[in-house]
Formats: C-alpha cells, sequence, structure tokens
C-alpha cells in the first residue's frame, strides 16, 4: 500500500491499456518480463497493473536505498483476493495488514517456532524428516525395479513430503505422512488443492471490478478446499485443546501450543488472539515453509545434475568433511562454502518467491554472466541472502523478511547435502545433462514445470 505522497512519486513506466494498464504486459514469466523492461525504463520504473500502482526496484543500489529510506512505507501487505476464502486474510501473517496483530503474530511465530526454545528437539525432527525422506526414495527405487523400471524416483514429489512432513512435526508435533494417518493424508491432498489455486493469477487482484466474476471456478474451488484444509487443521487444534484441559502441567512444546497460550477466557487486547487465527497461522507455516523449502533443493539439485563437474565438486567437499560413513549434520555446514555457494547461487537464479510478495529484487548487473550457474561467485564473497546485501534478497529484507529464514538455511543445506551425499544421482535413459527441462511454473512461488526426477544408485564407494 503507497501514502498518499508516495503515490504521487510513481515513476514512470511503460504505457498501459486503459482500465487493465500493464497487466497482460507482464506475460506468464512476470520477472523475466520485468528485467526485459529495464534497458528502456531503467531500474526504478512504475506500472499499473489494473487500478493498483506499482514500482518496480531491479538495482541493488536502488533496492539499498527503498530498504533503509521507505522499508516502513512499504511494509503493508495486499492480501490477494484468492486469500478472502474463510476469511483468511484476517489471520495470515505472510499477507497480514501491517499494525500490532501482524506484529503480535510473527513474534510468536518467530520465537517459537524458528528461534526455538527447545533447539536440539527441532534438530533432532530436521533430521528425521531427511532421513525418512532417504528411505522413502530408498523404498520407490525398489518398487520402480520391482516393475521392471530402471529405478527413476519423483524428487520434486518426495522433497515436498519431507518439508510438508517437517512442518507438521514442528507446529503440531504430529507426523501428518505416517502410513495410516487418514487426516494426514486429506490434510496434504487439500493443501496441495490450495496451492493450486492460489498459484493461479487473478485479475481480481487488480480489478476489483471482475471480482464478482468467477469465469473458470478457481474461487469456487479455493473456498472449497481451503475449507476442507482449515477443518482438518481446526480438529487438530481441538484434539490439542482437549489434551491440555486433561494435562496436568502445561509445558509449551510446539508452536500450536506457544499459539493457543494467547487464546482463551480472559484474554484480550492486541496480545489475545481468536481461535481462529490459531488455525490460520498453522495453515501458513505449510503454505510458507513446505513447497519454498522443497523447491529450492530440487533447483539445487537440477542444476548440479546438469553440471557433472559441479555436482563431484560438492560431493567431494562433503566427503571430505565427514569421511563416507557418517551422515552429514547440521554442524558440517559451516565447513562446506562449496554448498553453501551451490544454495546461494541456487536462491540467486531460482529465487522460488521472485516477484508476488513485494520487494524483492534481481540485479542482473551485478552479476558477470548472469544467467549461468556459477557458484564459485561466491567462493570468498561476503555476499550473503540474510537481508543486508542488497544485490541478493530471496529472502526479501526489512520488516517483512521471510520468517524462516533460519530453518529455511538449515533445512536447505542438510538436505541437499544428504541426499548427494547419500547415492550417486544419475539422469537415466532419454536424458542428459543437456535436456533437462528447466523451466519454470510461475505463480505465489517458481517452482520447476517438470518435476525434477532421477535414479539414486549406490554410491561408487559402497559398491568397492
Ligand atoms: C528457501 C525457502 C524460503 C524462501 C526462498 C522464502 C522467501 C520468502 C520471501 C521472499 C518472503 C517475502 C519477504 C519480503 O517481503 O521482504 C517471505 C515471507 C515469509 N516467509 Fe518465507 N521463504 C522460505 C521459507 C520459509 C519457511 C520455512 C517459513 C516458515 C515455516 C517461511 C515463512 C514466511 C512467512 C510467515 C513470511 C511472511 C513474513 C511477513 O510478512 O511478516 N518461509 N519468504
Amino acid at each position: 500500500k503507497q501514502s498518499r505522497k508516495l503515490k504521487n512519486l510513481q515513476p514512470p513506466g511503460p504505457p498501459g491499456w486503459p482500465i487493465l494498464g500493464n497487466f497482460f504486459d507482464l506475460g506468464a514469466a512476470p520477472h523475466q518480463t520485468l528485467h526485459k523492461l529495464k534497458p528502456k525504463y531503467g531500474p526504478v520504473f512504475g506500472l499499473k497493473l489494473g487500478s493498483v500502482s506499482t514500482v518496480v526496484i531491479q538495482s541493488a543500489m536502488a533496492a539499498s536505498e527503498f530498504f533503509k529510506k521507505h522499508d516502513h512505507d512499504f511494509c503493508d501487505r495486499k492480501c490477494p483476493t484468492m486469500l478472502t476464502a474463510h476469511n483468511y486474510y484476517q489471520g495470515t501473517i505472510a499477507f497480514g495488514r501491517y499494525g500490532k496483530h501482524w506484529r503480535m503474530r510473527r513474534r510468536i511465530c518467530s520465537t517459537e517456532l524458528l528461534m526455538n526454545r527447545q533447539t536440539n528437539e527441532a534438530a533432532r525432527l530436521r533430521r528425521k524428516c531427511i532421513d525418512d525422506m532417504i528411505r522413502y526414495i530408498k523404498e520407490d527405487v525398489a518398487a520402480a525395479q520391482g516393475r521392471g523400471e530402471e529405478g527413476k524416483v519423483n524428487l520434486a514429489r518426495l522433497l515436498f513430503l519431507m518439508s510438508f512432513n517437517l512442518v507438521g512435526n514442528l507446529v503440531l508435533s504430529r507426523d501428518l505422512l505416517k502410513s495410516g494417518s487418514k487426516d494426514g493424508k486429506e490434510f496434504f491432498d487439500a493443501m496441495n488443492d490450495v496451492m493450486v489455486w492460489a498459484r493461479k493469477p487473478n485479475l481480481a487482484d487488480f480489478l476489483p471490478v471482475s471480482k464478482w466474476l468467477d469465469p473458470s471456478g478457481i474461487k469456487r474451488n479455493m473456498v472449497r478446499d481451503m475449507g476442507r484444509a482449515l477443518e482438518i487443521v481446526s480438529n487438530f487444534v481441538k484434539e490439542r485443546v482437549d489434551e491440555l484441559k486433561l494435562a496436568e502441567e502445561q509445558e509449551t512444546k510446539d508452536l500450536l501450543d506457544a499459539l493457543l497460550e494467547h487464546t482463551g477466557e480472559g484474554k484480550q487486547g492486541p496480545d489475545s488472539i481468536s481461535n481462529q487465527t490459531v488455525i490460520i497461522i498453522i495453515l501458513e507455516m505449510f503454505f510458507a515453509g513446505s513447497e519454498t523449502t522443497s523447491s529450492t533443493i530440487e533447483w539445487a539439485m537440477a542444476e548440479l545434475l546438469r553440471k557433472p563437474d559441479l555436482m563431484k565438486k560438492v560431493k567431494e567437499e562433503i566427503n571430505r568433511v565427514t569421511g563416507p560413513q557418517r551422515k552429514v549434520e547440521e554442524s558440517d555446514i559451516d565447513n562446506l562454502p562449496y554448498l553453501q555457494a551451490v544454495i546461494k547461487e541456487t536462491l540467486r537464479l531460482h529465487p522460488v518467491v521472485p516477484l508476488l510478495l513485494p520487494r524483492n529484487a534481481i540485479d542482473p548487473e551485478t552479476w558477470e554472466d548472469p544467467l549461468a550457474f556459477k557458484p564459485e561467485r561466491f567462493l570468498g564473497s561476503k555476499i550473503d541472502y540474510k537481508g543486508q546485501n542488497f544485490e541478493l534478497l530471496p529472502f526479501g529484507s526489512g520488516r517483512r523478511i521471510c520468517l524462516g529464514i533460519s530453518l529455511a538455511h538449515k533445512v536447505v543445506h542438510l538436505g541437499l547435502a544428504t541426499l548427494l551425499h547419500s547415492f550417486d544421482w544419475e539422469l537415466g535413459n532419454n536424458i542428459c545433462p543437456e535436456t533437462i527441462d528447466m523451466n519454470e511454473r510461475v505463480g505465489i512461488t517458481t517452482r520447476k514445470l517438470i518435476p525434477l526426477e532421477a535414479i539414486p544408485k549406490k554410491r561408487v564407494m559402497d559398491a568397492r
């Protein structure tokens, strides 16, 4: 949201169509279209998306200036129309209006979930979910080979299952994917469906008069699936409330407990939250924390499979630090500079939230050969993604910086390193490094259009 003063300062940009403005000029990959407009309009220009005035910032210098001088003016958010289903907008952190309610919800989540009081317990859960993924991979390969196939696994799906299950463990202390968990399976399906609808671009966000139209039924489907997801979470919450009533001592063990401490009778004022808000925040942790993390690891694997020499280099580094038998631990991350460079390069080239939460900057001029995957550019460089280096902002910066940054940092490194250290990866018949499809599917998050599949092989060193 812009103040009137800032609105008047809207910089010039490409002329748009009457009423619709530049909405249809953005195309299927808006972040790439914006990059192409830069030579003509400079690093800062304005766009009219229907009735919404937007400022695009595409240089490190302008982003630095923006965050240092105007972060406060731009720290409000506009909730996409799709997320008004079931009053989602009233509880959300990611799309919430800037103010005391947002601040309080964010504080509870970052303290309880991400700075985690029980640091060792959270580390154990991360380890467990990643180990489970390795087990599922082995089971899938065995099943595929049993069918006489070459043993390809759908890495995209297995990574998503891992990060989804991790959020379930951290926020609800529930293993949602444990076989036989009916609620878990239903919740997983409903979540997936909501994300499909949320990914669709929606003219109603930019042209309020069109918000009553629903030609392809997206809104109707969203209401239905969001309703299913919220109902399942609301049952989880009810169960916990009942458990707490019976418990003698109440100890905060996860995010749900922490949120429930702020509800209930006698709680009033800015410090209190409603039951519905608890449910929405829990759901949001799954939206914000699962696909973002899994997609980043998937892109990193795709880039490494395209460049076998880089794959070899990162595997050798891990092997040097852990030896062939020991598992990679989170405490190894600091000693794996090449792995860190691979992740930074992945987040530079494939930021999973490229545009749709505002304030993210892409800055090709800062980088030599910007479209090439070259982790080496980060070796010996102090550039990091914590929001202070404005040429690399995959998690945003300022007051609305990603709340899950430290969790994502650990899971992405440990997850990728464990995949690489557990198997030797091959592409299989009919595909070679040069032909891996790297197209994007753009929405709230940018995923690989074609989910990555690869064959995990017994490591050469184990086979010897
Ligand atoms: C690689 C993984 C991830 C990436 C690239 C990512 C990226 C982002 C970005 C770009 C934003 C907007 C920042 C801004 O406007 O300045 C954001 C916001 C947010 N992220 Fe993440 N994220 C990731 C993982 C996670 C995880 C694991 C969680 C939690 C479990 C999470 C929770 C959130 C929340 C709640 C917000 C909204 C913050 C606010 O508006 O106050 N994210 N993320």
